[in-house]
């Protein structure tokens, strides 16, 4: 009889692996390891620099196919010097298992690998269980999530759900799950007019009342209220530049930068609308030129409340005692492709020390989660 797979100490070696994105830094080869040991097929499907692994266990192509989506790659530590225990150490001390990824999200990744294993060794479905895991989900995940799902279709492969094993829980395991996420996109101004002495500022265009100006109406802009599952949507000026060291110096040029998270009332391109039409409009009253580039990251999207999230909220309450709530609410995720392949809903542990110092978790919750997890593939299976 082969032991059950230990979720913290999975955790604790893929802590141990060095992946700050995009590098792989030995985690999905852990990872294809023991899920090849446990009779998963394992497929590396790597794209673009970036690495990521496709694992089966079951018939491919079966109509009943339970999907795990998550990320082994992580945010840069900062100053290793800072943490209380080395941000690569996966050291468990008292209880608690620190390093970079210890929530977000080699916990939830070694979850549900260890949920998976188990449960086809101890009682193996009839149908199929599918892990996808990117290398790349903190940056800008073009060759991540999407090139497991491109290989996905391009090989006969589906998943009929998906689980997104993301840190969902802001203070209290069970207490939330995301049955969606806001849009997210990023524009950046250029606004340009003529450099010059500041002690002569009418032979200069200083674009810099212009960039304020411009930024200041798009924040005080009010959105929108929320509407029926999101929050009200928000932009935030995340960084206005000159690259200007002289004080005397009018300089030509002046970038600013916002960040939109947005509810199902706006789109990427309604967004952009309206920006373009705010700079235009600054720009004919000031007598600058303003360009404007846009990243769309992600649109709005929601899986209505159904029979994945009633599974997945059954199994959580069942394990924690709460009921989680159902939220669209923070950032986006890889959910936002996911959504485009199957339904797709987000359950893991409590994110509260996720892109920090000294990021923690304590083990404990890592054994819940996996609970939890097994108890979903054991609802959905039965
Ligand atoms: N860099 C990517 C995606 C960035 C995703 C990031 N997500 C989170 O931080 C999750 C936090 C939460 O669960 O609330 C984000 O929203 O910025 C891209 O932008 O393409
Ligand atoms: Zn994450
Ligand atoms: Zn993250």
């Amino acid at each position: 009889m082969t032991a059950n797979l230990d979720p913290v100490h999975l955790t604790q070696n893929l802590i141990r692996c060095n992946s700050v994105t995009p590098a792989e830094g030995g985690a999905l080869a852990l990872l294809d390891e023991v899920l090849s040991e446990a009779g998963f097929t394992c497929v590396r499907v790597d794209r673009g620099g970036v690495a990521n692994l496709f694992a089966r266990w079951g018939d491919k192509g079966h109509a009943r196919s339970f999907g795990f989506n998550g990320h082994t790659d992580v945010v840069p530590p900062g100053d290793d010097a800072a943490w209380t225990h080395g941000p690569f150490s996966g050291d468990l001390v008292d209880g608690v298992l620190w390093g970079r990824g210890a929530t977000d999200m080699k916990s939830g990744v070694a979850a549900f690998a260890a949920a998976a294993v188990d449960f086809v060794r101890n009682t193996p479905p009839e149908g199929a269980i599918i892990l996808a895991i990117t290398g790349d989900e903190e940056g800008d995940a073009v060759d991540g999530t999407t090139a497991l799902l491109d290989w996905m279709s391009n090989n006969g492969e589906a998943m009929s759900v998906c689980l997104v094993g993301e840190p969902t829980c802001p203070d209290e395991m069970g207490e939330m799950m995301k049955i969606g996420r806001r849009g997210s996109m990023s524009a950046w101004f250029t606004v340009t007019g003529k450099q010059g002495h500041s002690a002569y500022p009418h032979r200069a265009v200083n674009p810099l009342p212009a960039m304020a100006r411009l930024m200041d109406r798009l924040a005080s802009h009010k959105l929108d209220d929320g509407s029926e599952h999101f929050d009200a949507s928000s932009l935030a000026i995340v960084g206005i530049d000159t690259g200007n060291p002289a004080t005397n110096v009018i300089p030509a040029h002046c970038t600013g930068t916002v960040n939109i998270r947005f509810n199902d009332l706006h789109s990427g391109a309604s967004l952009s609308k309206w920006m373009e039409e705010e700079a235009d409009m600054v720009a004919a009253d000031f007598g600058v030129g303003i360009d404007m580039r846009v990243k769309i990251s992600g649109e709005s999207f929601l899986t209505p409340p159904g029979p994945l999230s009633d599974l997945v909220a059954g199994a959580v309450e069942g394990e924690t005692g709460r009921r989680p709530v159902l939220s669209t609410s923070g950032g986006t995720s890889d959910a936002r492709f996911v959504k485009h392949h199957c339904p797709v809903v987000e359950f893991g542990l409590v994110g509260h020390f996720m892109h920090q110092v000294d990021e923690r978790v304590p083990a404990d919750q890592i054994t819940q989660l996996k609970t939890i997890y097994g108890r979903i593939l054991r609802d959905y299976f039965a």
